[in-house]
């Protein structure tokens, strides 16, 4: 088993998280179960952090709340030091009820309705990344209105393909995100912003994509960026204070993927936007980062329990779990890979490969192909790792399954952040057929 965080096997064969029995925790709150190794969100927190100081740079690293988010997530951010980065109103009130700091809020998106952006207004919060000429208007009109200062920064696409998945690639010239680099519209944008007389302009953001191996999209974005900066600097007397280089950086699912440590990422972005800074005589800008799926991906194991199963003679043996593409869709939506192992019997040897089905009604609704385990019989515990981004915030009620709850574990505490969902949650914004029979 690859261990990831505080994962480890105890004495009676079963997985332990967070100094907790999974086993007893599956007993106690039912499956499916999100749970969340509380002690590798503060490590990896705190590695990025740790990064910027050991090399005196003037950061912010903002955790990218679509990855997961909950009042109890965003507090602990708030613990840790963290900005936040809310991508619609949903967050930014999660935020606001878990007392977030405004100032450290940044407003993310590329269609923040009107009432999103007064929203931000009502809280001032630190900043808005504008992404389009539509929303640098509706910014330019709303704080003329209330006389409020805004700053923002400006998200440019810079021309940057990074390699990932299709969908999760942002970075590219003909993306639906930012203001595009290279055909003028980051300039004309700049040029309207600065002349709005209740916006200031930080800088620019750009996010490339996610789940990225390589540091070189990230360096030459900054590259690029810079670049165009200098050029800036001297057509139009601005000065980026701030440059966000968005999140992205990618981590291990499977033994396939060999990413870095997230420090590392960082250092050469810093290294490369120093050198880039000296070059152009510039000084050297705050540098923000964005990570979701770095910070909290590999501290979320989702626990299921094994039902039916079913022996494709000479084909396929399909082991279907409790839950599936409702709350865990990236396999179906990515065909994202991940690593399982049986939580109640974890020392066993593995004895077959097979193929872990959801419940949900769909031929694609598969969790894992061709798994490696002891043989599994109805009533186990599967464990699948590295599901903390972009599983439950992705989780939705297809069939109406309800969703699972998060459980966060530290220390050998659990603590429940998000309670299970219940059939009469399910359809308490159902209202009755109010429409009399047609004949
Ligand atoms: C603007 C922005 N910032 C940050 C992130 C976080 O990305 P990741 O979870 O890959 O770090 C995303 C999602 O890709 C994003 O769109
Ligand atoms: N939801 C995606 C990543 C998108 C990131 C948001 N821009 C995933 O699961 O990998």
């Amino acid at each position: 088993m690859h261990t990831y965080g505080t994962a480890a096997v105890n004495t009676r064969g079963h997985l332990e998280i967070g100094g907790v029995d999974v086993v007893e925790l599956a007993a106690k709150y039912g499956t499916p179960l999100y749970l969340y190794d509380v002690a590798l969100i503060r490590e990896r927190a705190r590695g990025f952090k740790q990064t910027f100081d050991k090399m005196g740079i003037t950061a912010q690293v903002a955790y990218a709340s679509k990855a997961f988010a909950s009042v109890a997530m965003m507090q602990l951010a708030e613990q840790e030091g963290l900005s936040l980065d809310v991508v619609s109103g949903g967050e930014l009130y999660t935020a606001q009820k878990a007392g977030f700091p405004v100032e450290r809020i940044h407003f993310h998106g590329n269609n923040k309705s009107r009432e999103e952006l007064e929203m931000a207004f009502d809280a001032n919060i630190g900043c808005i990344v504008a992404d389009n000429f539509h929303e640098l208007a509706l910014i330019d009109e709303i704080s003329q209105s209330r006389r409020q200062k805004m700053s923002i920064l400006l998200r440019i696409t810079p021309g940057i393909e990074a390699h990932t998945h299709d969908y999760i690639l942002t970075g590219q010239e003909d993306s639906k995100f930012g203001f595009d680099l290279n055909n003028g519209q980051a300039e004309e944008a700049l040029v309207t912003a600065i002349e709005k007389p209740f916006i200031n302009v930080l800088g620019l953001h750009c996010h490339i994509g996610s789940q990225i191996f390589e540091t070189t999209g990230f360096t030459m974005a900054a590259e690029k960026i810079i670049g165009k900066l200098a050029d800036w600097k001297e057509r139009l007397a601005f000065e980026s204070t701030v440059l966000n280089l968005g999140g992205g950086f990618g981590i291990r699912y499977t033994a396939e993927d060999d990413p870095l440590e997230p420090a590392a990422y960082v250092e050469e972005i810093i290294r490369k936007v120093q050198e880039e800074t000296e070059r152009f005589d510039m000084n050297m800008p705050e540098i923000w980062i964005e990570p979701g799926r770095s910070l909290v991906g590999d501290a979320g194991v989702t626990i299921y329990e094994t039902g039916s199963v079913k022996d494709v003679p000479n084909v396929r043996k399909y082991v279907a779990i409790d839950g599936g593409m409702s709350d865990n869709i990236r396999p179906a939506l990515y065909e994202a890979k991940y690593e399982a192992v049986l939580a109640n019997r974890v020392n066993d040897p593995v004895e077959e490969v097979v193929s872990i089905a959801g419940k949900c009604c769909e031929s694609g609704d598969m969790l894992i192909w061709d798994l490696p385990l002891p043989k599994a019989a109805t009533g186990d515990l599967l464990a699948m790792f590295c599901t903390g981004a972009y599983g439950y915030s992705m989780a939705n009620n297809y069939n109406r399954i309800p969703r699972p709850p998060v459980v966060f574990v530290e220390n050998g505490e659990a603590k429940v952040v998000i309670r299970r969902e219940t059939y009469e949650d399910l359809i308490k914004l159902d209202l009755p057929l109010q429409l009399p029979q047609m004949n």
